[in-house]
């Protein structure tokens, strides 16, 4: 065939809705597509993929019948700041075969979609990116980030004596998946409400993260959970973490290491309590934290925060601005006033000019066709509006323009948190 004709075929893939009966192959294309080579699934396997893909919007790629091509999104409720739950079109199972890679078939999943959720009335798209470079050409901004410490238990000072909780009444037990299953959605409730950044779990998520739907090509090793009820009896915090359990140095002194798989807590003497649990469990002389906001308590939590070694930072959660109106209004702001946004898209589906005034009452947002105040790319709104990017900072690495002096100062006292957010999953 010659290189012409080759071409014509290439552009001959459909980017459609995937039939039921073509999800098996569509998550095996998946698979592959993060380099799991499953040349055929058990029913169980295509089950559990099944379980996690629905109901969603589900795009297949296909060249010749081939599925080449895959993506799908759902309905999510992402936390913004001050507790108002926001609808989001979250994105996932991104992939193009690399037979088939630049050649522009995500491109055309994502314009589909982006249009599809923005009819539909989303206020933004969300998504955790493989890869930094993939996204902002979507309008897509780093809206949270993420940190890892490991922690060096006996170089902590913390008190090797401890025995529980110091809230007289509180108390850590040790706890199933069932309990887990059991208090665990609701706990999360409470806390999805009180910390911005925080995407919404479903019922699956708990099945899937507690053992319920393990294959021989997902394989589950059961952690421990450990679940702390304050001083009236309440559930206020549980952690998941996984030990290694017969690990030695040379002359005998254990080396186990705990590694943390997550952490709720919706009161601090909560947080600090499964903390320092995790930190004085006998035989552990290393803690992985997980993935952490930032500005966690923890390495503060240590005598010697320098005893908190961070071995991972990365951005975490992606936020794709649909309707600049409700998603600033959708928001609370710690101080009074007002800016002009000039706001570029692209894609046309958010950009315009807008006029922000803000109090710790409530906040408008409307069109204007007032002089604008700062110029930037709806990317870099994606980036403010959980409250974590320095407008200060875009302006000095030349992604926002700075019309009126001083007004990156404003925006900054308005949208930036006192606590920085977190999205404590991956979807
Ligand atoms: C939300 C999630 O699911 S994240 C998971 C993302 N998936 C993966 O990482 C799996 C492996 N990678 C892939 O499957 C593919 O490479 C994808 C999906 C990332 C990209 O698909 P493609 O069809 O190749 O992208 P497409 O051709 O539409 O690229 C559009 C533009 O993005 C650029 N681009 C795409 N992927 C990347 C990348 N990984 N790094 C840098 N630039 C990229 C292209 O160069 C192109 O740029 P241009 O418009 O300036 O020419």
């Amino acid at each position: 065939m010659s290189d012409v004709a080759e071409a014509a075929v290439v552009d001959d893939v459909e980017v459609r809705a995937v039939a039921d009966e073509e999800l098996p192959a569509w998550l095996r294309a998946v698979q592959a597509g993060f380099l799991n080579p499953f040349a055929a699934m058990s029913d169980d396997a295509v089950a559990h993929l099944r379980s996690r893909t629905a109901p969603a919007r589900t795009l297949g790629a296909y060249d010749r019948g081939r599925c080449v091509g895959t993506y799908r999104s759902f309905r999510q409720e992402v936390t913004a700041v001050g507790g108002a739950p926001v609808v989001a079109n979250a994105v996932s199972g991104v992939t193009v075969a690399p037979t088939h890679r630049r050649r522009g078939i995500l491109s055309r999943m994502m314009a589909g979609d982006l249009a599809e959720a923005k009819e539909r009335g989303d206020v933004l798209a969300t998504l955790n990116s493989a890869e930094y470079p993939i996204y902002g050409r979507y309008g897509f901004g780093a809206a949270t980030w993420v940190t890892e410490w490991t922690v060096d238990v006996p170089r902590s000072g913390l008190d090797p004596r401890w025995s529980g909780p110091e809230e007289s009444g509180a108390r850590i037990d040790l706890v199933d998946g069932d309990d887990v299953r059991k208090h665990g959605p609701e706990l999360f409730e409470r806390f999805r409400a009180a910390r911005h950044g925080v995407v919404s779990r479903d019922e699956e998520w708990w099945l899937r993260n507690t053992g319920m739907q393990a294959t021989p090509e997902f394989p589950w090793q059961e952690p421990f959970y450990a679940l702390y009820r304050g001083p009236s009896g309440q559930v206020e915090g549980l952690v998941a973490y996984r030990t290694t359990n017969n690990e030695w140095g040379p002359s005998r002194l254990p080396r186990n290491a705990a590694t943390v798989l997550g952490i709720t807590a919706v009161t601090p003497a909560a947080e600090r309590a499964l903390w320092h649990y995790v930190c004085a469990i006998d035989k552990v002389v290393s803690v992985r934290s997980g993935w952490l906001a930032p500005d966690d308590l923890l390495p503060h939590l240590l005598p010697d925060p320098r005893a908190a070694t961070v071995t991972g930072h990365a951005d975490w959660l992606w936020v794709r601005i649909l309707d600049v109106v409700r998603a600033l209004e959708a928001r609370t702001y710690a101080g009074s006033g007002t800016v002009v946004l000039e706001i570029g898209d692209s894609a046309g589906l958010a950009g315009g000019r807008y006029r922000l005034d803000a109090t710790p009452q409530g906040a408008s947002c409307v069109p204007t066709t007032a002089t604008a105040d700062l110029v930037l790319d709806v990317r870099e709104l994606g980036e403010m509006w959980l409250g974590d990017a320095s407008v200060a900072r875009a302006v000095a690495l030349g992604r926002v323009g700075e019309e009126r002096t001083g007004a990156a100062a404003v925006a900054d006292a308005l949208f930036r948190t006192s606590r920085r957010p977190w999205c404590p999953d991956m979807f």
